[in-house]
């Protein structure tokens, strides 16, 4: 294979960061240039201080290309943005400006769909995640909206954690990774900060989110939205024209008791439901291959049969999958057996129109 940036940059996309993703899929590499077997590179940190704690880092970068063919030499230095330039400031959370009319589209962006799920936890956002993975993977145009407001965990499982541009302090840039446009509030704030914000403040926050974000042109846009049925959900189905909903749930009954009243919540704000996906469905063990269904198995193809709506599949439950939501690396992008319920469950959305 010659020896070209795309090969050095598949090299460094394999260098993993401590915090979770990789020196691609968070953004770091910048001036990469390739010249007569002589590789240069700039690791760009958000800070001095992290610029000083991806020392290791770079050495294990500087190893993965010199182990690459016809790399001689490789040069690469990590720095720190310093202090940031002082940009227009953008304010997120404020109050909704009024919207005449009913549910309203958002220019550019084909189809919108919702991923809820009654109870927390049960794998609405590993749903999302990877199930953009696996849409952009078969070439549709997929932004991801973390609308988990209170809850943001998109960042970490998309690994980019970058504070998005907003140059004149009102558009807002969203970031790219693994194929996918992701915005999330996460984002804007500290991992550790606390949104503490009453009902106006976050559909405000919202509707930011949707309008001032510069999504482009999208086939279409999965929003991840908290568990429950509150204020974002509300906010959501009455002011845009979503495609529809898709509801998570794990087979248990506590699961399928809340995951009811989301359907609930949908019928009664008009939103279509495109169907139920069985999260947690089944458990082989690596070790034996013996097959366990640790919360139960078929509860929600049941559901769906019976509300009559699609039921769209079952995802295994397994350590791969969790640890890649971990390491900022959805398990769609592999070929194992996730991913490849992930693919079918992609391919069925756009055969059927939805995605
Ligand atoms: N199929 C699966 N196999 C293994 N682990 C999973 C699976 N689905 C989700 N998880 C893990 O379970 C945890 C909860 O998942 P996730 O955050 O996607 O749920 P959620 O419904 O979005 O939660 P929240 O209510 O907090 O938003 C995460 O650690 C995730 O990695």
């Amino acid at each position: 294979m010659a020896l070209d940036k795309e090969t050095v940059m598949a090299a460094l996309d394999s260098v993993a960061l401590p915090g979770g993703g990789t020196l691609v899929s968070r953004d770091l590499i910048r001036a990469l240039t390739v010249e007569a077997g002589t590789v240069r590179f700039v690791i760009e940190a958000p800070t001095p201080e992290e610029a000083r704690a991806l020392a290791p880092v770079q050495a294990t970068a500087e190893a993965a290309v010199r182990a690459l063919a016809g790399v001689e030499a490789v040069q690469a230095v990590t720095t720190a943005h310093g202090p940031a330039a002082k940009a227009p400031s953008l304010k997120i959370g404020q109050h909704p400006t009024p919207q005449q009319g009913g549910p309203a589209p958002i220019s550019g962006i084909d189809r919108i769909v919702v991923v809820g799920s009654g109870k927390g936890g049960v794998g609405k956002s590993t749903v999302s995640s990877n199930l953009a993975v696996a849409l952009a993977k078969q070439g549709r145009r997929v932004g991801l909206l973390d609308a988990d407001i209170y809850g943001p965990s998109q960042p970490r499982m998309m690994g980019v954690s970058k504070r998005p541009a907003s140059p004149d302090g009102k558009t807002i840039i969203p970031l790219q990774a693994h194929g996918v446009t992701v915005m999330s509030i996460g984002l804007m704030l500290k991992e550790d900060e606390a949104v503490v914000w009453r009902g106006p403040m976050i559909m405000g926050a919202l509707q930011q989110l949707l309008t001032q974000v510069e999504w482009g042109k999208l086939d279409i846009l999965i929003v991840d939205l908290p568990p429950g049925t509150g204020d974002i959900q509300l906010t959501l189905c009455q002011r845009t024209k979503l495609t529809g909903a898709i509801v998570v749930s794990t087979p248990q009954d506590v699961a399928m008791l809340d995951a009811r009243r989301a359907l609930d919540m949908f019928g009664k704000l008009k939103t279509p439901v495109l169907g139920l996906i069985e999260n947690m469905s089944t458990y082989v063990c690596p070790n034996c291959g013996h097959e366990a269904h640790l919360f139960g198995h078929g509860g929600v193809a049941a559901e769906a049969a019976k509300i009559g709506v699609p039921f769209l599949g079952e995802l295994p439950l397994e350590l791969d999958t969790r640890l890649a939501g971990d390491a900022g690396a959805p398990i769609a992008l592999g070929d194992g057996p996730a991913a490849q319920a992930y693919a079918a469950l992609a391919a069925r959305l756009i055969a059927g129109g939805m995605a």
